[in-house]
Parts: C-alpha cells; sequence; structure tokens
C-alpha cells in the first residue's frame, strides 16, 4: 500500500481539463479530464451521449454541446476511479491535432458546468494526493518528460517506478522495528519475561542502517550528475585538436579549428550526449606558458576548468609526442591525474592521441612509454566507436550506471533527508537516556518518510510540481 500524503490537492473537487499532448500542429492531440464531473463532461460532448465501457477506446463524434455544431470524430475513453491516473473519474479525448479542432473541444468542455482549465502538474498532483504516487516517483516522471538521454530516461523511469521509495520505506521499518525495541525496554524493562538482549539488537539494525545511509550518500554526486549533466574538460597543448575534438563530438561547429597556435582562449561549454550520458563538454586553451597575456588567462581558466572536472579528456598530436608542450601536459595534468590523492579518489582521465592519419601505416608504435591511450583521427573520423565506448564505461562510473546500479539520490532534497536521518542517527548512539534515545529514533524515521511525502510541506510540493507542463 502506497503512503497518501497528508496534504489534499488544492482546489480538489472540481473537475479539470486541459490538452496533454504536445502543443502546435500534430496528427493526434489527447485532451482529458480529472473530477466527478468527467463522465458528465463525456456525455454532453458525445453522441451517443452514454459512457463507453471503461478504458476501451470507441469512436464517438464530438460535438459543442452550446450550439450541437459537430467539432470532430474522435476515440474517446473512460477511466472510472479510482482505477485511473489520477484516482478520480476521468476521461480521455483523442482527437485530430488541428489547432481548430483542439482550441473548439478545449472551449466545449469550459462551457461543462463544474469544469475549469487544469493547472501545471495538476493531474499529477492530485494522483500524489490520491495515493496514485510518491513523492520520489512524482520527481521521477518530472525528469522521464524532462529527459534527454538513454540513461536520464533508465533512471526516471526507475524512480517512477519507485525504487527510492521502496528502499526509504524498508529503512523505515527497520527503524520502526528498533523504535518497538527501546519503546519495549522502556516499559518493560525491569520485567523478567522481556527477552534478552532487546537493546543490542535495536543498537545492531541502527548500525546496518548506517552502513546503508552513507554508501548511498557517497553516491549522491553521482545521481545529480545524472539529472544535470556530468563536466567532461577537452585539455591538451596547442593544435592537438581539442576543438576538433569537441566539434565531432557534439556534433556541430562549437568551436573556430585552425593550423594556428593558441586559437582556442576563453573555456567553451556546449551541453552533449555523450554514449547516452548527459554531459557538459568544455572545450579549454592549449596549455602552454610565456605567452602573451589573454592567452595566459585561457591558460589560467583552462586549469581551472580541469579542477572541476568529473572527467578530463586529454588530447595530444600522436606525431608530435617528443615536443616540449607533450612531455610538460603529460608530466604536469596526465601522470598526477592517475595517482591517488590522500582521500583515496583519483581523477579520472581518458588519454587521446589524436591525428593518428599522420602516423606511418604499419609503423611503430607512436610512444610505448606514454600512459595508456587510445589512438583517434578527428580528420577520418577511425578511433571515434572506441573513443565512444571508452566514454560509456568512464561516464557510467561517474554519474551511475541506471541500468545495473542501485537507485540514485538524483537530487538535493533526498540528500538532504538521508543526511538529517544520518545525523538523527548520531544523536541516537549518544542520547544519555532511552526516552532520548527513542525521540531519536522518531526523528530520523520522519526524515524517510518526507522523502517519500508522507507529511510533505506544501512549499515543498509546490516546488516539485511547478516543474511540470500543463496536462500532466
Ligand atoms: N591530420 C590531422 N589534422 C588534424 C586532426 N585533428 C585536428 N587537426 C588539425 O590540427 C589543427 C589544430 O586543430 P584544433 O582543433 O584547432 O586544435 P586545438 O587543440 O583546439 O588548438 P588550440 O585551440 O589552438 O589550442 C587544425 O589545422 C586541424 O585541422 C587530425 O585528426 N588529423
Ligand atoms: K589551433
Ligand atoms: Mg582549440
Amino acid at each position: 500500500m502506497r503512503q497518501a500524503s497528508g496534504a489534499p490537492a488544492p482546489g480538489s473537487g472540481a473537475t479539470i481539463f486541459a490538452l496533454s499532448s504536445g502543443q502546435g500542429r500534430c496528427g493526434i492531440a489527447v485532451i482529458r479530464t480529472s473530477g466527478p464531473a468527467s463522465g458528465h463532461a463525456l456525455r454532453s460532448l458525445t453522441a451517443p451521449r452514454d459512457v463507453p465501457p471503461p478504458r476501451s477506446a470507441c469512436l464517438r463524434l464530438l460535438s459543442d454541446p452550446r450550439t450541437g455544431e459537430p467539432l470532430d470524430r474522435a476515440l474517446v475513453l473512460w477511466f472510472p476511479g479510482p482505477q485511473s491516473f489520477t484516482g478520480e473519474d476521468c476521461a480521455e479525448f483523442h482527437v485530430h491535432g488541428g489547432p481548430a479542432v483542439v482550441s473548439g473541444v478545449l472551449q466545449a468542455l469550459g462551457s461543462v458546468p463544474g469544469l475549469r482549465p487544469a493547472e501545471a502538474g495538476e493531474f499529477t498532483r492530485r494522483a500524489f494526493a490520491h495515493g496514485k504516487l510518491s513523492l520520489t516517483e512524482v520527481e521521477g516522471l518530472a525528469d522521464l518528460i524532462h529527459a534527454e538521454t538513454e540513461a536520464q530516461r533508465r533512471q526516471a523511469l526507475r524512480q517512477l517506478d519507485g525504487e527510492l521509495g521502496h528502499l526509504c520505506r524498508s529503512w523505515a521499518e527497520t527503524l520502526t522495528k528498533a523504535l518497538a525495541h527501546v519503546e519495549a525496554y522502556i516499559d518493560f524493562g525491569e520485567d523478567d519475561n522481556l527477552e534478552e538482549g532487546v537493546l543490542e539488537r535495536a543498537d545492531s539494525e541502527v548500525r546496518e542502517l548506517e552502513v546503508a545511509l552513507g554508501a548511498h550518500l557517497r553516491d549522491a554526486r553521482r545521481g545529480q550528475r545524472l539529472r544535470s549533466g556530468a563536466h567532461v574538460v577537452v585539455a591538451g597543448p596547442p593544435n592537438a585538436g581539442k576543438s576538433s575534438l569537441v566539434n565531432l563530438l557534439s556534433r556541430k561547429p562549437v568551436s573556430i579549428v585552425s593550423p594556428e597556435p593558441g586559437t582556442t582562449r576563453d573555456v567553451l561549454e556546449t551541453p552533449v550526449d555523450l554514449a547516452g550520458f548527459p554531459a557538459l563538454l568544455s572545450d579549454t586553451a592549449g596549455l602552454r606558458e610565456g605567452v602573451g597575456p589573454v592567452e595566459q588567462e585561457g591558460v589560467r581558466r583552462a586549469r581551472e576548468r580541469l579542477e572541476q572536472a568529473d572527467l578530463i579528456l586529454a588530447v595530444l598530436d600522436a606525431s608530435d609526442l617528443a615536443s616540449p608542450y607533450s612531455c610538460n601536459f603529460l608530466d604536469t595534468v596526465v601522470t598526477p591525474a592517475g595517482a591517488q590523492s590522500p582521500n583515496g579518489s583519483s581523477q579520472r582521465l581518458l588519454l587521446v592521441l589524436n591525428k593518428s592519419d599522420l602516423l606511418l601505416p604499419g609503423g611503430p608504435e607512436p610512444s610505448p612509454d606514454v600512459p595508456p591511450h587510445l589512438l583517434l583521427s578527428c580528420l577520418t573520423g577511425e578511433g571515434l566507436d572506441g573513443l565512444l565506448e571508452a566514454l560509456r564505461k568512464e561516464l557510467a562510473e561517474v554519474c551511475g550506471d541506471p541500468a545495473t546500479g542501485p537507485p540514485l539520490l538524483t537530487r538535493a532534497r533526498h540528500q538532504h533527508h538521508l543526511q538529517s536521518c544520518l545525523d538523527a542517527l548520531g544523536l541516537y548512539k549518544q542520547a544519555k537516556d532511552l526516552a532520548l534515545a527513542a525521540e531519536a529514533l522518531r526523528v530520523a524515521r520522519g526524515h524517510l518518510t518526507r522523502l517519500t511525502g508522507g507529511g510533505g510541506t506544501e512549499e515543498i510540493l509546490d516546488l516539485i510540481f511547478r516543474d511540470f507542463c500543463v496536462g500532466k
């Protein structure tokens, strides 16, 4: 059973209607209604004037109830509540997608007593209010509508399927059990009939939960990257072909390419779908010292951007590996990235040797002492498939792979509640008496419940539903 939210949908009672498919000329447009007058609206617009059997499409003539003027011949569907998306009586009109038909049907619906146009996200908000969707599922639905890459779509579908919600509810159950043990001890502590070791059991449940929450919080950055894009920074010495690579990966001429070293100076950012993952790709100035002030500023910005990168795409000219610029780049960027930092993490980096077309066919390996790398020619496109496959693997690490990994925390809100839950568990461990310990467990459980939407405040609901379009 899902948790129904405490908050009723604003204005529930009215029957709402909206165009649910996209705006503009299209083959079929879907208009839907939700609320108690849906059946009446169906009967008012259609001939014959009966509601069709539940959940099956029927062809009907639609006409304006005020004038009797025919509007369209359309498929209509009847979803009596509670077995509908919102949980209320719903009707759908699948009309021909011309603007005149759509506006005619919308105006006709507006003339039916008890009907009014829906606000943004109002259908979903009603579904939430009737316990059809939890808050994390609502967020999954919003993400699904906005998903632009395959990985985002998978992640959103998993969240819509309720995975994160299930996990939170199972964690909340663990806390309920621990709380029951503590309360039993408070009530019957002196009683001989009480099983041995109840408090120890509560302690060990809390410890296991702390480990699970900690692991998810460490993963939180990945879920957010998957929602908003990983930062991939293309860097290398001048003229290595960085801008050529950015243009190749983004499939458009984002950056100026020229034989002149020092062409790119500013950091140029472009959002791209990289092997199914969302990324923000940055082109940067070629790294070299001893040049004019403008280029030097470009180099400073490039270095700054490198520090913030989730993944560095390091580019060298395969035919120019022995040059001082190439050697310096290997020493100052590529080699340090491979080394582990004191906190155990290492900077992710893919090394690409570009301009492979300039190497002699069948010639020797360009440089056996260069760290692991991929060969590529931006000119001929050779090696691009291998690079995309390598990027897919790296980005699956950076963003988390929605095909296999645990459900990700995609929003700061999720992270906040899990962290607060963990903080409350810390208070449980320090509690000086059992009453305080029990209270800490209640606070911890409250955060898990709020994550899935139980007792959500109006402001949070407004924030989440604001992302939706009208008709959803
Ligand atoms: N033969 C060959 N030439 C390439 C290849 N990729 C890029 N070039 C050429 O190399 C030159 C430099 O390319 P850019 O993409 O401007 O290099 P960059 O690293 O962005 O250069 P800066 O912004 O000046 O640091 C241009 O003349 C490109 O046409 C390649 O795969 N093979
Ligand atoms: K150049
Ligand atoms: Mg460039």
